[in-house]
C-alpha cells in the first residue's frame, strides 16, 4: 500500500440525526460529525458524555433510537459488516487471548512489514499470544491491526491510553501518514496529542450535542474539560 499517494477522491463519512437514550436519559442528540479521507477528525468530551456510545452507533454495534450514518451519501446501518469501509478500535481490549500477534495482524489484513517499519519491536512479539503480552503491548497490537487494515475509515476510541510516550509519538506520525489515504476519527483524553494531529475537532457537550471547536483550548476550559 502506497501511503504517499493521495486519495482519488475524498470519501466522506457523515453522521447526524442521532438520538440515543438509556433508560429515558438522553445521551446523544443534535450530533453532527464529518470525517473526510485526507483528514483526522477529533471528538473530545467529558467522561460519560457519550463518545464511545457515538462511535458504537457509527460502527453499527449500538442501536440508537435514531441515527443517520452515510458514506458519500449512502446510508450505512451496520458499518461492521463493511470491512473495507470501516474499522473500529474499541476503548476496551477486544482481542481473544489465544490469538498470536501474527494472527491478529493477518485477521485484519494489516501488513506485518508496515507494522515493523513503524514499531520494530513488534517483530519479536509476532509469535506471542495476546494473553502473553503486557497491557500496553496488547493495546499497541490491536491499534496497529486496526489502523493498518484496508478500511477507508478508521474509528479510534482512546488509542493513546496505555501507550508509553514514545509509542504515542510514533503512532501520531503513522496516523499523519495514513490520513493521506483514509479518514480518521479519534477520541482520547490525551487531548493535546489529539489536537496536534486533528484537522477538525468536535466537542460533545453534556446535552449530547457536538460543537466544532474554533478556540480549542478556551472552549475545552469553558466546558470544564481541561484547565
Ligand atoms: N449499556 C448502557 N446502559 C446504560 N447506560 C449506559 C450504557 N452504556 C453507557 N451508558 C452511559 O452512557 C453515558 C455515556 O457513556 P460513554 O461510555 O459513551 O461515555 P464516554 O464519553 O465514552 O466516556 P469516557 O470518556 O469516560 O470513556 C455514561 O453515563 C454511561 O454510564
Amino acid at each position: 500500500m502506497d501511503h504517499n499517494s493521495k486519495p482519488d477522491r475524498r470519501m466522506r463519512l457523515e453522521v447526524d440525526g442521532v438520538l440515543l437514550e438509556y433508560k429515558h436519559r438522553k445521551i446523544l442528540q443534535n450530533v453532527y460529525l464529518k470525517i473526510e479521507a485526507g483528514e483526522v477528525t477529533g471528538l473530545l468530551g467529558r467522561n460519560g458524555s457519550g463518545k464511545s456510545s457515538l462511535f458504537e452507533v457509527i460502527y453499527g454495534i449500538r442501536s440508537a433510537q435514531n441515527s443517520s450514518v452515510r458514506i458519500d451519501g449512502e446510508f450505512i446501518r451496520k458499518g461492521y459488516q463493511h470491512k473495507n469501509l470501516m474499522a473500529y478500535l474499541p476503548q476496551k481490549s477486544f482481542i481473544p487471548g489465544h490469538l498470536k500477534v501474527e494472527e491478529v495482524l493477518k485477521l485484519y489484513q494489516s501488513p506485518v512489514d508496515e507494522a515493523i517499519c513503524h514499531f520494530p519491536e513488534i517483530e519479536q512479539l509476532l509469535p506471542y499470544r495476546s494473553n502473553q503480552l503486557s497491557g500496553g503491548q496488547q493495546r499497541l497490537v490491536e491499534t496497529i491491526a486496526v489502523i493498518a487494515c484496508p478500511a477507508s475509515f478508521i474509528i479510534l476510541d482512546e488509542p493513546f491510553s496505555n501507550l508509553m510516550p514514545l509509542h504515542i509519538e510514533t503512532l501520531r506520525v503513522w496516523l499523519a501518514e495514513l490520513k493521506k489515504i483514509k479518514g480518521i476519527l479519534i477520541t482520547d483524553h490525551y487531548y493535546r496529542d489529539v489536537l496536534a494531529i486533528c484537522d477538525h475537532v468536535y466537542l460533545l457537550n453534556l446535552e449530547g450535542k457536538t460543537i466544532q471547536l474554533t478556540e480549542q483550548i478556551q472552549q475545552l476550559r469553558d466546558l470544564g474539560y481541561a484547565s
